[in-house]
C-alpha cells in the first residue's frame, strides 16, 4: 500500500478540440496516411489479451471493412470458455491491488490515455473506426478522437467530484466520512459497434472507480477496440484491470453472467439483448453475493417535431444531418418527422427532397461523400426489408429508396411519407439512414404531441423547433418523458460529454447519463463511517436520570 499524501486537484478538463480536415490541412494528410497504412497492412491479428498476455486462440474469426466487404480489416481470436474464466479470476486476483491504488495514479492513466488517443493514436484510431465500422472523417473525429478523450477526462474530473461528496454535518466530537467503494465482483462490459467511445467509456466508468472488467466486444468493432485497451495499457493500466475477451457473445456473455463473482452488466446495444440478458440475471440471482447492477443503453425511435412557427431551411439541414450522418446508424439519429401541413406544402418538401437528392454515399476512404455504408450484411437486409415493408403497408418514398450491396452495403438515404403514424416504419428501431415523415394539420400541434408520446417504447432523443416561445414550452411539457435527451432547434444527434449528458428512459435504456457524474454512483457501493472522538462513560442517559 503507498500514500498519497496530498488532496491532489485535477487538472482543469476541457472538451478536446475538434479538427476539421480541410483540404490541404495538415490533418487531412495525417489521416489519409494512416488510412492508406493501414489498408496496406490489412488483415490484423487481434488475439484475446488475458492478463495483459496476448493469447491466439485458433479459432478465427473476421471483421470486414463494410464498404468494401470482400476485404477484411481485422482476424480475430475468440475466446475458449476456459479463456473466460481465466479473464474472470484474473481480474478478481487484480482488483485489491487496483482498488487501493492512490486515486491520483488511476487519475493519471485515464488522463495520460485521453493525450494518447489525441495525439500520438488519433488517426489510427480514427482510421480503424473508418475502416471498419464505416465512418467518414468527420464522423470519426467526433467519436474515437474528441468523444473518447472527453469520456476518460471528464471521467477524472466527475469522479474527483465524487469522492469530494462528504456527509455536510458533524456532531460535536464526531467525524462522519463516506468511501465511494467499487463493486464486490467484476463488471462485464458488452459494448456496441457504433461508437469506439463508448466501447472506451463502458470500460472505462467502472475501472475508473477502482472495479475491475471483462470486456467483450462488437465482433464489428473488434479493432478499433483492441487499439483502445492497447491504448490504456501503454498509458499505465495494469494487465489485468481490463481483460479483453472478443468471441461468441452469447457464450461469452452468458458465462460471465454465470459466474458467482458477476457483480454488474454494462451494456450499450439493441433493447431485445439488454432485456434478455436483465432476465438471465434475474433468473442467476440466488447465485450472487449482492444485486448486480444493470446499466445499459439501448434503442431510439427519435423524432423532430416542427411547429408552423418554424424556419425551414435550418429545419431540413438539421434533418438531414440528424437521419443520415453515419448512415443514421446513432442510436440518437431521427427516424420520425412531424411536420405542419402549412410548412410541408410550403417548402419544406421541396427542400427536403432537393437536399437529400444531391447527398453522395460512397467509401468511407474517400473524403467527398456525407454518408457511407451501413455496418452489415444484416444491417443492410433489416433496412431494405422495412423500406419494402413500409411501401407495401401504403407508405410513399420520396427520396432515396435505392440500394447496392454488390461491393459495400449501400443504401440511399431515404425519406418515405406516410399517412398512418403508427406504420412500421414509424414505430420500429430501423438503423439505418430512412426517415419518416408524418404530416399533421396545423392546429393539431398538441395532438401531435401526444402521438409523438404514445407512438413508440422507446423514450431517447426528440427535437423541437418552433420560434413561437409558447410552443416551445408547451411542446416541452407535454414531451418531458418522450426523450431523455430534448433538444430545442437543435438536431437530436451529437450530445457532448460534459455538455449533454446521454441516454433516455422507457425501452432505451436506465438512462444513467454516460458523460456525467450520474453514471458513476452505478459502479460504487458506499460505506459511510463514522469516528466517535468522545468515549461514554455511563450507558445511562439523561431522560433515565430522576
Ligand atoms: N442508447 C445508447 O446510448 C446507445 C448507444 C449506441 C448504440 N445503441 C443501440 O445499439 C444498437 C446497435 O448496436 P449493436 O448492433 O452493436 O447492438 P447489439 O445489441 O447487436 O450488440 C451489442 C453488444 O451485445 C452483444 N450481443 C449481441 N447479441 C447478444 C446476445 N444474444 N447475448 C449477449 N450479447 C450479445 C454484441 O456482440 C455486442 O457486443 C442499436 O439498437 C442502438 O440504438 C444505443
Ligand atoms: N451520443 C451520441 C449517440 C450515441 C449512440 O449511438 C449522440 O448524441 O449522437
Amino acid at each position: 500500500m503507498s500514500s498519497q499524501l496530498a488532496a491532489f486537484r485535477v487538472p482543469v478538463i476541457d472538451n478536446e478540440p475538434m479538427r476539421n480536415y480541410a483540404p490541404g490541412s495538415a490533418e487531412r494528410a495525417g489521416l489519409q496516411a494512416a488510412v492508406d497504412k493501414m489498408l496496406s497492412q490489412a488483415p490484423f491479428e487481434v488475439p484475446c489479451i488475458i492478463d495483459g498476455k496476448t493469447i491466439k486462440t485458433g479459432d478465427v474469426q473476421t471483421q470486414i471493412m463494410p464498404h468494401d466487404h470482400a476485404r477484411v480489416l481485422a482476424k480475430y481470436h475468440a475466446a475458449t470458455p476456459e479463456l473466460v474464466q481465466q479473464a474472470i479470476d484474473g481480474a478478481l486476483k487484480a482488483k485489491t491491488a487496483w482498488e487501493e491504488l492512490p486515486w491520483a495514479d488511476r487519475a493519471a492513466i485515464f488522463l495520460k490515455a485521453a493525450d494518447l488517443i489525441a495525439g500520438k493514436y488519433r488517426y489510427e484510431l480514427m482510421a480503424a473506426t473508418m475502416l471498419g465500422q464505416g465512418k467518414n472523417a468527420w464522423q470519426a473525429e467526433i467519436d474515437a478522437a474528441a468523444e473518447l478523450c472527453d469520456f476518460f477526462r471528464f471521467s477524472v474530473k466527475y469522479v474527483e467530484e465524487l469522492y469530494a461528496q462528504q456527509p455536510p454535518r458533524n456532531s460535536a466530537g464526531v467525524w462522519n466520512r463516506t468511501e465511494f467503494r467499487p463493486l464486490e465482483g467484476f463488471v462485464l462490459a458488452v459494448t456496441p459497434f457504433n461508437f469506439t467511445a463508448i466501447g472506451g467509456n463502458l470500460v472505462g466508468a467502472p475501472v475508473i472507480v477502482g472495479n475491475v472488467c471483462v470486456w467483450k466486444p462488437s465482433p464489428m468493432a473488434t479493432y478499433s477496440n483492441f487499439l483502445v485497451h492497447k491504448i490504456l495499457l501503454e498509458a499505465g493500466m495494469p494487465p489485468s484491470v481490463i481483460q479483453f475477451v472478443p468471441g461468441d457473445a452469447p457464450k461469452v456473455v452468458q458465462q460471465c453472467i454465470d459466474s458467482p463473482k458477476f457483480a454488474s452488466l454494462h451494456f450499450t446495444g439493441s433493447t431485445h439483448v439488454f432485456r434478455d440478458l436483465w432476465k438471465k440475471i434475474a433468473s442467476n440471482l440466488d447465485i450472487y453475493k449482492g444485486y448486480p447492477r444493470i446499466v445499459g443503453e439501448t434503442g431510439g425511435k427519435n423524432f423532430h417535431l416542427y411547429h408552423p412557427s418554424a424556419d425551414i431551411q435550418s429545419g431540413v439541414v438539421q434533418a438531414i444531418r440528424a437521419a443520415f450522418e453515419y448512415s443514421g446508424q446513432k442510436c440518437s439519429a431521427l427516424a420520425r418527422v412531424y411536420v405542419p401541413r402549412s410548412l410541408w406544402e410550403g417548402g419544406f418538401q421541396q427542400t427536403l427532397v432537393e437536399q437529400v437528392n444531391k447527398i453522395t454515399i460512397g467509401p468511407c476512404t474517400s473524403w467527398d461523400h456525407f454518408t457511407g455504408p451501413v455496418i452489415a450484411k444484416h444491417s443492410f437486409d433489416k433496412i431494405t426489408g422495412i423500406i419494402e415493408k413500409a411501401k407495401k403497408d401504403g407508405g410513399e418514398v420520396i427520396a432515396g429508396g435505392k440500394w447496392d450491396d454488390s461491393k459495400g452495403f449501400f443504401v440511399q438515404p431515404t425519406v418515405i411519407v406516410t399517412k398512418d403514424p403508427k406504420s412500421v416504419s414509424m414505430t420500429q428501431e430501423i438503423f439505418g439512414p430512412v426517415m419518416t415523415v408524418y404530416v399533421y394539420e396545423d392546429a393539431d400541434f398538441e395532438s401531435t404531441c401526444e402521438l409523438i408520446d404514445t407512438t413508440t417504447e422507446y423514450g431517447l432523443t426528440g427535437s423541437i423547433f418552433a420560434t413561437d416561445r409558447l410552443a416551445l414550452q408547451r411542446a416541452a411539457h407535454l414531451l418531458r418523458n418522450a426523450a431523455g435527451n430534448f433538444y430545442i432547434n437543435d438536431k437530436c444527434t451529437g450530445a457532448v460529454v460534459g455538455q449533454q449528458p446521454f441516454g433516455g428512459a422507457r425501452a432505451s435504456g436506465t438512462n444513467d447519463k454516460s458523460g456525467s457524474i450520474n453514471i458513476f454512483y452505478r459502479f460504487i457501493s458506499a460505506r459511510s463511517v463514522k469516528e466517535n472522538f468522545v468515549a461514554p462513560t455511563d450507558y445511562l442517559y439523561p431522560s433515565n436520570l430522576l
